[in-house]
């Protein structure tokens, strides 16, 4: 397959790596100070984008893609203000458009787990549940879109939340899930979910050793992509 990398830095360097050791071919790489190069390549001769750049730059690259008729996986956290606007784009040019807050197989195994333990949790009263993910120091947002995924997970189960705050803002309240997010090099992604009572903590979690895990699912949904249309997501793409 040709790709079309969009966002070209520790991600997207990995990316490239992997899916070129799979037998396939970059049509080209594309960060800010080459964004022009964009309007030189015909999108006729590429198969799928995979677009891993930052918040601010998300949308209009994703915009191109399904302009362009070009199937986009999308690994960029921190732009979902404007999902529903892409996800309208999608149908209406009829599009192949698939977005995930993390592409390692480990954390949507932590995701059902999530969703599993907030169901029990939801029978068991005297818990306060919580959310910490530890990332390194040049991530651009916060809370982490994974982080925002498990919250998500868990005001889908738990009656008594509604919804999510990041520690420290002002909007935190007794049906809100709490957010703490820590910055610490080098560290690729660490994320704890934890119910704490008077007589007892539960905890889980999951922590990523490199990024590897996520530029290889990223290239796995990209070979998968082609031959799909609308707006996808990994239960889309997994079989659990
Ligand atoms: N879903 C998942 O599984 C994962 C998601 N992520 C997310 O992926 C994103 C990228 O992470 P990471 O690679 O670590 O970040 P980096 O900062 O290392 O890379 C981002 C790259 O995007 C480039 N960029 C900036 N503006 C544009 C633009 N307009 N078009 C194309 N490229 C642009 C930057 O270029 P320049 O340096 O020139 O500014 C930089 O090279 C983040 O949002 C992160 O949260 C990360 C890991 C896993
Ligand atoms: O910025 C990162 O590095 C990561 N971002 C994603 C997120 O925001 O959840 C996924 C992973 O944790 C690494």
């Amino acid at each position: 397959m040709n790709i079309l990398l969009l966002g070209y830095g520790k991600m997207g360097k990995i990316i490239g790596e992997i899916a070129e050791s799979r037998g396939h071919s970059i049509a080209g790489k594309i960060n800010i100070e080459n964004k022009s190069d964009l309007d030189l390549l015909d999108p006729s001769q590429i198969d799928v984008a995979i677009e891993f750049s930052q918040p601010e730059a998300a949308f209009e690259n994703i915009s191109w893609a399904i302009n362009h008729g070009v199937p986009i996986v999308v690994g960029t956290t921190g732009w979902l203000d404007k999902k529903k606007e892409v996800e309208a784009l999608t149908l209406e040019k009829e599009g192949s458009f698939f977005y995930a807050s993390n592409f390692s197989v480990g954390v949507n195994i932590f995701f059902k787990v999530n969703e599993l333990l907030s169901k029990l949790m939801n029978e068991t009263k005297g818990y306060e549940v919580s959310i910490e993910e530890i990332h390194h120091t040049a991530k651009k947002d916060a809370p982490s879109g994974t982080a925002i995924t498990l919250a998500e997970g868990i005001i889908k189960n738990l009656s008594e939340k509604d919804s999510w705050n990041l520690a420290g803002e002002t909007n935190s309240q007794e049906n809100s899930v709490e957010i703490t997010s820590k910055r610490i090099d080098p560290a690729p992604g660490t994320h704890i979910i934890r119910y704490k009572s008077e007589i007892d903590d539960i905890e889980i979690s999951h922590t990523a050793h490199s990024r590897q895990g996520f530029a290889l699912g990223a290239v796995l949904v990209a070979e998968w992509i082609p031959s799909k249309k609308g707006v996808l997501s990994m239960d889309d793409f997994l079989s659990f």
